[in-house]
């Protein structure tokens, strides 16, 4: 069974993947790691986010692996062989990143490479275009959502818990300009696919949404 998990910066969605692909023993794929890659590696050959061109030259030149370690934790996330799973996730990675994913040919690139990466079947992948673009077909489909307030308390948490210095209304602020940019993109904006189901996760604990979602899976 393939699963697609999509839904706005800090709605859970890593958070619940990587605990539910570790429930059914499935593999996990993070597609906004990819995004952040390819983001990392723009930022370092100081290409900007308006050349399309030099960008999905970029995306398609580019290795990207993950290596997914079934004690839930740990995904590993590798950029022309080199360990970049802490370097993706700094605030300037963070800002440019959805800059980047406006880009069609980085879009086309990935996906690509997305879909070759669920070949296997046994998958839990996550995004904002799995279930409607990457994996139309997918056996189950979710879509997390949270309030805008939620999910910047979340990331403010995590932001801070990490030593990085963040105010909560900075945090409301970038997840907003995120959200925009992600649902009024041209090419696969943010939206839930037709046949998935919808899960607020505003005031429950991860574990909650986590046994929502395997009742789903196992019920069929
Ligand atoms: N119900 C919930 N589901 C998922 N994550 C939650 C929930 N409540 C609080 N959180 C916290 O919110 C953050 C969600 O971040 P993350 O999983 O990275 O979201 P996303 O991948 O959607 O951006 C994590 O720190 C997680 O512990
Ligand atoms: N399938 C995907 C995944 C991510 N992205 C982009 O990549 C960015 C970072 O994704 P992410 O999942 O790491 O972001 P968070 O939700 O963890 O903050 C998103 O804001 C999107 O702009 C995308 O366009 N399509």
């Amino acid at each position: 069974m393939r699963i697609a998990i999509d839904g706005p910066a800090g709605a859970g969605k890593s958070t619940v993947a990587k605990k539910l692909a570790g429930l059914l023993g499935y593999d996990y794929i993070d597609t906004g790691a990819m995004y952040r890659a390819v983001a990392l590696a723009a930022l370092s050959a100081g290409i900007p986010g308006d050349d399309e061109e030099a960008l999905t030259r970029l995306a398609e030149s580019l290795t990207i692996e993950q290596v997914w370690r079934q004690d839930g934790t740990t995904l590993k996330v590798f950029l022309n062989g080199r360990d970049v799973t802490r370097e993706i996730r700094t605030p300037e990675v963070s800002r440019f990143v959805s800059v980047i994913a406006q880009v069609p040919g980085v879009r086309q690139q990935l996906t690509a490479k997305q879909r070759a990466m669920a070949a296997s079947g046994r998958v839990v992948m996550e995004g904002r275009d799995i279930g409607t673009v990457v994996l139309p077909d997918a056996e189950k489909k979710f879509f997390l959502t949270a309030s805008v307030e939620e999910r910047a308390r979340r990331r403010f948490l995590e932001i801070t818990g990490q030593g990085y210095d963040a105010t909560l209304e900075e945090q409301i602020r970038e997840i907003a300009a995120r959200d925009a940019r992600d649902e009024s993109r041209a090419v696969a904006p943010l939206m839930p696919a037709p046949d998935a189901v919808v899960i607020d996760t505003t005031g429950k604990s991860p574990d909650q949404v986590v046994a929502e979602m395997a009742a789903l899976v196992r019920g069929g």
